[in-house]
């Protein structure tokens, strides 16, 4: 698919158990483009979302709407009925916390199903990897994501570690696939948005140049 000059919406959310640190991870995103300091943030009721325009290489623009989930069991019905209409979901798992890291396979298992046979780019994400009492090693979790597909990075905003490259991963993994046809836009979904098409003026230029020179 041509995406250059288009401007696409792509919806991506953040999961895990409670206290892993999303919201934490989603604003020091959010709060690095506008670069202020981010308050301490209290547990997520249900689920609230930010966003984060974005320029890519290739040329096409995104706006992501990133998408903060609650971690507690209590609000699940509510982020379940969320799932279907993501393209992009950051697992994200403490380094400091085992259970939320044996929660992964789960939390990945949800997704999946609520999602069908429908493309889904994962990442995961062992966070607050500034702390020196972990009890996941890299190396355990790198095999996690390799048994479920997906890439591994460890990520920290106490010093602002990978934070802007985990989403800029997942961002570029969602471009590619759509440019090779792996994710469609659908009229029903809302994981994947059109904004705005590449003006008329640049197509019709590259197709002039295409169809060789000035014949007047
Ligand atoms: N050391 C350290 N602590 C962090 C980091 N990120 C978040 N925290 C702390 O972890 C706690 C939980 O962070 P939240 O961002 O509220 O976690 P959450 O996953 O959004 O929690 P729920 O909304 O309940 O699902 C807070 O006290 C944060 O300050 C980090 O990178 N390093």
């Amino acid at each position: 698919m041509e995406t250059t000059g288009c401007s696409y919406q792509f919806r991506i959310a953040l999961l895990g158990d409670a206290a892993v640190g999303k919201t934490s991870l989603l604003r020091c995103y959010v709060a690095g483009a506008r670069g202020s300091a981010e308050p301490e943030p209290e547990p997520t009721v249900g689920v609230e979302f930010y966003s984060r325009a974005l320029q890519l290489p290739a040329g096409m623009r995104v706006k992501l709407q990133l998408w903060d989930t609650a971690g507690h069991e209590r609000f699940r019905c509510i982020t379940r009925s969320f799932y279907r209409n993501m393209v992009g979901v950051l697992l994200v798992f403490d380094v400091t916390n085992r259970e939320s890291f044996e929660h992964i396979q789960a939390w990945h298992q949800e997704v999946v199903s609520s999602r069908g046979p429908d493309k889904v780019i994962f990442l995961l994400i062992g966070h607050k990897c500034d702390l020196s009492t972990r009890c996941v090693s890299t190396q355990e979790a790198e095999e996690l994501a390799a048994s479920l597909g997906m890439a591994f990075m460890e990520t920290s905003v106490k010093n602002n570690c990978n934070v802007n490259l985990a989403f800029d991963t997942v961002t570029r993994a969602i471009e590619q696939a759509l440019q090779q046809g792996d994710i469609k836009l659908e009229e029903d979904w809302a994981g994947v948005r059109l904004l705005q098409r590449a003006p008329k003026s640049s197509r019709s230029s590259s197709r002039k140049q295409a169809s060789g020179p000035c014949q007047c």
